[in-house]
């Protein structure tokens, strides 16, 4: 997906301040591409570089993150702050440090980086002490597959408390997958991808914390307004081609989704779409040996490519598949009659 575009420039909160949203977007997206020349040509363009996307993710959190070192020798020379701070609390040393980009860590720590999570962000899980989130106080959100889903208060912010059934955490096999599911997706940091942020331990059941994302899912927005115009259904394709294409791009092993269906499409209060719940669905599929049901039963069957329910494949083709599925949709057909 070569369009850098704004993905929403007139809604979007941006942190860095006289800038069209459109400059700052197009500079993230270089900046996590490794694009140099694209970085220079925002820069040159007044395009200031510590502006950052409402998670206050600057260009050289992304560009520290995919270990691009010139891009981040640059920003660095254009004045971006070496230790700012994302909504997470990270600093881009933070992120080079989990991705293990040795250099980019040498060039980040010269300049006089820190990382203030430390230690925290090499733990295959982070873990979150349980008396830290009161779950009677927690408001439901609603329900999936794999359990409730409910609103929580954490260090002073809201997030997404998703409780696993107790039918899977039961079961070793199951519990195993899915914490191997949830340090995977611990490790991922992109705009489009909703941020994982620990699971609870020392706590009765099993319960995971990712952002909270006030909008709903991009299924309640079709349900509600129906097919959408063209600016928008581009803006929010963009959004789901730049988190998948993230998560293809994982090294050394591509991530599949295998779910990916306008519920596993969140948006936040800037209006932009972010993916969730990936690898997820692996559990769902050895449904038999767990005992529990599919996520079909909530509309998924429709987004999934016939190679999977034969159990043929679950490369990459499996999510263009349903990308595509949900393009027609949102672009098309979309209506409350089809979903
Ligand atoms: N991080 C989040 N922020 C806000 N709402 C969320 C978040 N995660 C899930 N939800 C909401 O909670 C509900 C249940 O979500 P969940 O992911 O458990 O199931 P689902 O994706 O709807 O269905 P399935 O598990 O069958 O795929 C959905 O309505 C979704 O919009």
């Amino acid at each position: 997906m070569e369009d850098f575009g704004p993905s929403h420039s007139s809604s979007t909160k941006l942190v860095g301040q006289k800038v069209d949203s459109g400059g700052l977007y197009r500079l993230l997206q270089c900046a996590s591409k490794g694009d140099t020349t694209g970085v220079i040509q925002e820069l040159d363009k007044g395009v200031e570089p510590n502006g950052a996307d409402y998670d206050r993710r600057t260009a050289l959190h992304l560009a520290a993150c995919e270990g691009w070192i010139e891009v981040v020798d640059l920003l660095l020379e254009k004045g971006a702050d070496v230790n700012s701070l994302d909504r997470w609390g990270r600093t881009p040393l933070s992120d080079a440090h989990s991705f293990r980009h040795h250099e980019v860590c040498k060039i980040l720590e010269a300049r006089g980086g820190i990382d203030p999570v430390g230690m925290d962000s090499q733990v295959p899980c982070f873990e979150i002490d349980h008396s830290e989130v009161d779950m009677d106080e927690a408001t439901r959100i609603g329900e999936g597959a794999y359990g409730e889903v409910f609103l929580v208060n954490w260090r002073g912010t809201e997030v997404a408390a998703k409780t696993i059934r107790s039918t899977i955490a039961s079961n070793p096999k199951a519990k195993n997958t899915f914490l191997k599911e949830l340090a995977l997706w611990q490790q991922l940091r992109h705009p489009n991808i909703v941020q994982f942020l620990g699971v609870l331990k020392h706590s009765d059941r099993l319960i995971f914390l990712t952002e909270y994302l006030r909008n709903g899912s991009l299924y309640d927005i079709l349900k509600k307004k129906g097919r959408l115009d063209t600016k928008t259904a581009i803006s929010y394709a963009l959004d789901i081609a730049r988190g998948m294409n993230y998560l293809h791009q994982h090294k050394p092993h591509a991530i599949i989704h295998r779910d990916l269906t306008p519920r596993n499409v969140l948006q936040d209060e800037a209006g932009r779409l972010k993916v969730t719940d990936f690898g997820l669905s692996k559990i769902a599929q050895e449904k038999d040996s767990y005992g529990y049901k599919m996520t079909g039963g909530t509309g998924s069957y429709r987004y999934m490519a016939p190679e999977v329910y034969r159990r043929e494949s679950y490369g990459k083709s499996v999510d263009v598949f349903s990308f595509a599925l949900i393009l027609h949709e949102v672009t098309c057909v979309a209506s409350k009659d089809c979903l």
